[in-house]
């Protein structure tokens, strides 16, 4: 509970989870997987929950305690509503917990749980008392998924609370899909074909249990993510870029699907040697280079791309339940910073693409402004581009669901 409880406090003073999650993992590298699993569980559940616990520790608590003692009190509480017949074992570990990492607060640790059980009846109504405890969003987020998709708006802030599934990728150079259905199916691991290369388990399990993922037989990717490489549809021999690169999943599925010459680009030099482990694994080879895409100057040789994959830095809002963090760290103006930054790149990356070649334009957001908006102004500003569509639309929002995150496609053809 205090592993799960420093990194929620972690989180709460501006840093990122899922870094931090791994510096934890690298120091404890003797962690059997539940208890890994464990740590993360419920660190990332008390994220995704982290606007109810509070509104319910705002009605237990006269001040806010150290930040520490604050993530212990969350992780508490979000276990006693997983688990309440074990009501008076969490709150005994909370305390093991607070006499460890601060002695003098042990007390206070046991008050307040204690309290919140006798009040245990009053949590809805705290709860939907306010309106970012109600959701488990900041409110600028709750309005901008309800503008942006007044019919559907609470299905897509509920599918951001909920677990995310567990896909797999199967690479069609060292297997079929119905080999590797057998092989889990071999294994007693449920989960079934949802089309293209895609299969979809039926509960999420670690890497080291997942057969064939050693070999390269498979790789772990979201269902959503696995229908960029397709649309951009490479063929043999074609020069591909695939822009903003790490840590590779959609360059190693474009590498799967054709033989092409293929440029990753990455900024963040540790994310790039991500791509070349991948690529490894799974038998590919591709030219990396670190750099940053929209300085063309710096990395290209002039030489135009058949296809550019455009996998651009967003605000990450449609994968929410992966990094609950996003959404308590991120402020309603990273919005507008991180559209002018998808325009600086896509007008970049454009001088870079063959006439008649084609650029897919992919965010993992669900904000209009970083989706159509933003390619409805790249339109305006680029006379020679014309949208492809995607099963006869302009373009395809992806909304997230029970089987794949939200993502966003534009396919855009530079006129001949
Ligand atoms: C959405 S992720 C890409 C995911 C990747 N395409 C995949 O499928 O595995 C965006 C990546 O772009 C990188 N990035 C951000 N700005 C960039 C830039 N100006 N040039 C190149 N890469 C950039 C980020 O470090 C991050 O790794």
């Amino acid at each position: 509970m205090l592993r799960a409880a420093e990194l929620v406090a972690h989180v709460m003073e501006g840093g990122n989870l899922t870094d931090a999650f791994e510096r934890m993992a690298e120091a404890n590298a003797a962690w059997p997987d539940g208890t890994r699993g464990a740590v993360r569980d419920l660190a990332w559940s008390t994220l995704r929950d982290y606007g109810r616990g509070d509104a319910i520790l705002r009605q237990l608590l006269h001040s806010a305690p150290a930040v520490l003692i604050h993530g212990l009190l969350l992780v508490a509480l979000m276990r006693l509503v997983q688990r309440p017949e074990q009501a008076h074992t969490v709150v005994d570990q909370a305390v093991q917990a607070a006499a460890v990492a601060m002695p003098g607060l042990k007390g206070m640790v046991n008050g307040v749980l204690r309290n919140a059980l006798r009040q245990w009846a009053q949590w809805p109504a705290w709860v939907d008392a306010d309106d970012e405890a109600r959701h488990a969003y900041p409110r600028w987020w709750v309005e901008r998924v309800r503008k942006n998709h007044p019919k559907s708006w609470q299905a897509v802030l509920e599918a951001g609370n909920g677990r995310p599934p567990m896909a797999l990728r199967v690479n069609r150079r060292r297997a079929s899909v119905e080999a590797v259905l057998a092989e889990l199916e071999e294994a007693g691991i449920a989960a079934r074909a949802v089309g293209g290369d895609t299969l979809l388990l039926a509960h999420p399990l670690a890497l080291a249990r997942l057969p064939g993922y050693a070999e390269g037989r498979v790789s772990v990717q979201d269902a959503g993510a696995q229908r960029a490489a397709p649309l951009l549809a490479p063929r043999a021999g074609e020069r591909v870029l695939d822009a903003c690169a790490a840590p590779g999943g959609k360059t190693a599925h474009l590498l799967e699907l054709a033989d092409v010459e293929l440029l990753a680009l990455e900024l963040d030099p540790r994310r790039a040697q991500r791509i070349r482990r991948n690529l490894d694994r799974l038998g590919l080879d591709a030219r990396i280079q670190v750099a940053d895409c929209s300085d063309v100057g710096n990395w290209w040789d002039g030489r135009p791309f058949d296809r550019i994959l455009a996998d651009v830095p967003c605000s990450a809002s449609g994968v929410v339940r992966r990094h609950p963090d996003i959404k308590w760290l991120r402020r309603d103006e990273d919005i507008a910073a991180f559209a002018a930054q998808q325009a600086r790149i896509v007008d970049a990356l454009w001088q870079t693409l063959a006439p008649g070649g084609t650029m897919l334009y992919v965010t993992c957001s669900v904000f209009e402004q970083e989706n159509t908006a933003q390619v409805v102004r790249f339109l305006d500003r680029h006379a020679d581009a014309e949208p492809v569509p995607i099963e006869a639309s302009p373009d395809c929002p992806l909304l997230p669901d029970a089987e794949h995150d939200g993502f966003y496609f534009a396919c855009l053809r530079k006129k001949a």
